[in-house]
């Protein structure tokens, strides 16, 4: 499958009153092209520096960003503002962000459209069928006003994909929802994904999306850290069932940055003890007194931290 984003080292520095913020740090992203992918993090992690990276609203201090071909450093003027009008859709966190409240939904969804140059009949059935898509198409004369919160993400996705976009990006879609419309909103953008193959990128700080999505990376201080990756299994009795498999990012110099609550879980720190093993790599708390070559190499090692790619 062929690659939709590709972040290599991204860092991305601000300067305020003199003072040097890092807000990337030498970040690695690939999403492949129709994934669904939620990026998620702590407050200050850097996922809206990111997303603003990846939409075309700002620009890397260093490292490379491309996205749908597009080199976004190297982009010029014209490139940048054609690569936001086709390229990505953006859907905000909050509705008055994706939608005009004086246009009804209807007229939400086409004035993309229009702004691109689309013909009438064809803007009438692409509102229709995104409408349609995303399951307000009993809903397309009222004003944004008159949706419930979940009606109203709703209506700002198909807004984000009025011009067909490569690649939808949301910023915490679901940060002002209850957990009930939260899901719903998720279905839509998991029928979206499906439907349409839109490449969907959400930046969450609610670790409980990984239940919603295809694969989680996790941010941290401004790298990707740590990955879930959700498959269905079919088991010996035929019945399927949901894998979760954790990964971590491994960077081209060989940094790999281990769950928190793994290293807390075997309290590793400082220094810790490699042992490289035909298929895979042990990794045991560190002994400041004995060397490793002195130390025990457990001949059948089953500690958790232990993972067979
Ligand atoms: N324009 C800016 N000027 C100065 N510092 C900034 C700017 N934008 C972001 N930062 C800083 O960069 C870091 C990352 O911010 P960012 O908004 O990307 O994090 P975030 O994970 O999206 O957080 P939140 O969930 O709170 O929005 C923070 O320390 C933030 O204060």
């Amino acid at each position: 499958m062929s690659v939709v984003i590709r972040c290599e080292n991204l860092v991305r520095i601000f300067t305020s009153a003199g003072v040097e913020v890092v807000a990337l740090s030498g970040l690695d992203l690939l999403v492949s092209d129709g994934e669904f992918v939620a990026v998620v993090g702590a407050s200050g992690s850097g996922k809206s520096t990111l997303l603003r990276i990846l939409s075309g609203l700002d620009r890397p201090s260093a490292g490379s960003a491309h996205v749908a071909g597009h080199d976004l450093i190297a982009m010029g003027r014209r490139e940048r503002l054609r690569f936001r009008r086709e390229t990505v859709g953006f859907l905000y966190q909050q509705a008055a962000d994706n939608l005009l409240p004086y246009l009804s939904v209807a007229d939400n969804v086409a004035t993309p459209m229009h702004l691109a140059g689309a013909r009438s009949a064809q803007v009438r059935t692409r509102v229709a069928d995104l409408l349609d898509l995303v399951g307000l198409a009993d809903h397309a004369d009222r004003r944004p006003a008159a949706l419930s919160g979940g009606q109203q993400q709703r209506a700002g996705l198909a807004v984000a994909l009025a011009n067909s976009p490569t690649v939808l990006l949301a910023d915490e879609p679901t940060g002002e929802l209850d957990t009930a419309t939260a899901e719903e909103v998720f279905a839509a953008l998991r029928t979206v994904n499906a439907h349409l193959g839109t490449t969907v990128v959400v930046v969450t700080h609610d670790p409980g999306v990984s239940e919603q999505v295809g694969r989680t990376v996790g941010i941290r201080d401004g790298r990707t850290s740590s990955e879930v990756l959700r498959r269905t299994e079919i088991d010996h009795e035929g019945r399927s069932e949901l894998v979760a498999e954790e990964y971590a990012v491994l960077d081209r110099a060989g940094r790999l940055q281990l769950p928190r609550d793994f290293t807390r879980a075997l309290d590793l720190r400082d220094r810790v003890r490699l042992d490289l093993r035909p298929d895979h790599i042990g990794v045991w708390p560190g002994r400041t007194t004995a060397s490793p070559e002195t130390s025990e190499t457990p001949e059948t090692p089953e500690t958790p931290e232990e993972r067979t790619p």
